[in-house]
């Protein structure tokens, strides 16, 4: 019978052996490491990229068992500000391992490719420092790989994790089964693994919760318990919005695999959608947001003082208050949305995501502050993609995907001049016998003088309005440029929002 301990951590692989595909990367790591033992390796850092659920943690861990090297570990739940990783993973990658001094201390700095968020604090920039003076091994861990500054990418050897095909999680799983002594019906490890889209975690997990309470499982137990989930919220809701018995709408809430945080959005997205098509219902609407109101006040006290035992109170007043706000019942037929607020958040993330990548990207061609790129510069930049002269040269440069520069040009969609813009780039890329990947650190050294056009654009970009002094400070060390006679005029940025 299945316990309640994650069986994703128990059976977590304990050695690279135990890794499950990416032979190719698992083997290169190896060597990687071994190198370290010889020495100080030309790079100082791997990292480690690719989708979620695929090994990449696993695999630094074991990596380190195998070696019998200690870790530290940032991930993303801690405070990654320049400052941080610098006392951190700095000091260690400086000191001498406590076992000795020959052992290794290997350095890994989980979601790396979320450390743009903390740039302005200069987290990133903290890190390409640190790969270069360490003399500990270190393995940054991306899912995707351009999330991380150029500058920092080109210190280390990129070993991408592919999605585990279904075929290498059976082995994975069948030797779960024999562990948790699950018998296993036929096509059901085949089905597991075909719908885990190649993340070898989640099949992990879809097994343990088909698994929970039985013995055996069958292909029917597969299929039912995806209905379960999928039909559960709807199921639920249905029950706050057509029920008249209050504590019968809250029962069937304890089954739910949502928290009260959730659950909330889901009922403040419908209820308009139930309450507000019937004849007569506009009080029923009002008071139900009343109870959610009522509600939400739990929930700020929950998130002020981590108290969850007050999510009983928040989750009772959302359901048994939307069930008394009714009149009558609706009988018609209504369609349940997700809450629109979600999808909200997800467009301003990845707008805010590409907001800081342009902005890194900016920071390294003009060796700014990745503040001062955003507020400033990015405009600037916005501006020579719309000049002939200059626009596939920043393409280039700065590796802009097309949907960057539709962002940086603040057009609405990929326009024809933007699309040439973006083939010219290409061709130059390709003339030049670089992938994608390597163009930018290709460039020329900073010190030697610069082309004609490089000086253009450099004085285009003194030319903005000054830095703070703050910034100043940061880039005092960056040699003069001769200032342009035409001052740009300072603008709203596209960044402002
Ligand atoms: N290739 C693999 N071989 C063996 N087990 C794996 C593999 N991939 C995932 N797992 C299982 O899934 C769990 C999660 O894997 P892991 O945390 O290493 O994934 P990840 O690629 O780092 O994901 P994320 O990017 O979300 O952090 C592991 O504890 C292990 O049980």
């Amino acid at each position: 019978m299945a316990e309640s301990i994650e069986w994703v951590e128990k059976y977590r692989p304990q050695s690279l052996t135990d890794i499950v595909g990416n032979k190719k990367s698992v083997v290169d790591m190896r060597e990687w490491a071994q190198s370290w033992l010889s020495g100080t390796p030309e790079k100082r850092a791997i990292i480690l990229h690719g989708p979620a659920g695929v090994g990449k943690t696993s695999a630094a861990h074991a990596l380190a068992r195998d070696l019998d090297w200690e870790t530290i570990e940032l991930n993303a739940s801690d405070q990654r500000t320049a400052g941080v990783i610098e006392r951190v993973a700095g000091s260690a990658s400086k000191m001498s391992s406590l076992t000795g001094t020959t052992a290794k201390r290997l350095i890994i700095l989980d979601e790396a490719d979320n450390i743009h968020g903390n740039a302005d604090r200069g987290g990133a920039r903290a890190i390409g420092g640190i790969i270069k003076n360490t003399d500990q091994p270190i393995v940054l861990i991306a899912n995707d790989l351009y999330g991380l500054t150029p500058s920092v990418r080109s210190l280390c050897i990129e070993l991408k994790f592919n999605s585990v095909q279904g075929r290498s999680m059976i082995p994975a799983m069948k030797r779960i089964c024999v562990e948790e002594k699950i018998m296993c019906g036929v096509g059901v490890l085949e089905k597991l693994a075909e719908s885990a889209g190649g993340d070898l975690r989640s099949a992990i997990k879809d097994l343990q919760a088909v698994a929970t309470g039985r013995d055996e499982i069958h292909i029917e137990d597969i299929a039912t318990s995806e209905r379960d989930t999928k039909e559960s919220i709807f199921k639920v809701l249905g029950k706050i919005f057509k029920s008249t018995d209050p504590k019968k709408a809250l029962e069937a809430t304890y089954g739910l695999d949502e928290t009260p945080e959730n659950l909330i959005h889901w009922i403040d997205e419908n209820l308009p959608l139930q309450y507000g098509t019937e004849e007569g219902t506009q009080e029923d609407l009002i008071t139900g947001y009343e109870y959610l109101a009522k509600a939400d006040r739990y929930l700020g006290r929950v998130r002020k003082r981590q108290s969850y035992r007050l999510w009983r109170y928040a989750g009772a007043l959302m359901t048994c208050g939307t069930v008394v706000s009714k009149t009558h019942v609706g009988r018609g037929f209504t369609k349940y949305q997700p809450p629109s607020f979600w999808r909200k958040m997800g467009q301003l993330r990845a707008k805010r995501d590409m907001r800081d990548n342009i902005a890194s990207k900016i920071a390294d061609h003009a060796n700014k502050s990745m503040r001062y790129s955003r507020t400033d510069l990015a405009h600037l930049y916005g501006r020579m993609l719309e000049e002939n002269e200059y626009a596939a040269d920043v393409t280039f440069d700065l590796e802009l995907s097309i949907d960057e520069m539709v962002y940086l040009t603040g057009k609405k969609k990929v326009t024809k001049d933007i699309q040439r813009i973006h083939d010219l780039a290409q061709a130059k890329r390709r003339s030049l016998g670089r992938d994608e990947g390597k163009a930018f650190f290709e460039k020329k050294p900073k010190k030697q003088t610069p082309d004609k056009k490089q000086m253009d654009l450099t004085q285009i970009i003194n030319s903005t309005p000054q830095e703070d002094k703050v910034e100043k400070k940061e880039t005092e060390n960056v040699p003069p440029v001769k200032k342009s006679a035409s001052k740009a005029k300072p603008q709203k940025t596209l960044f402002d929002f």
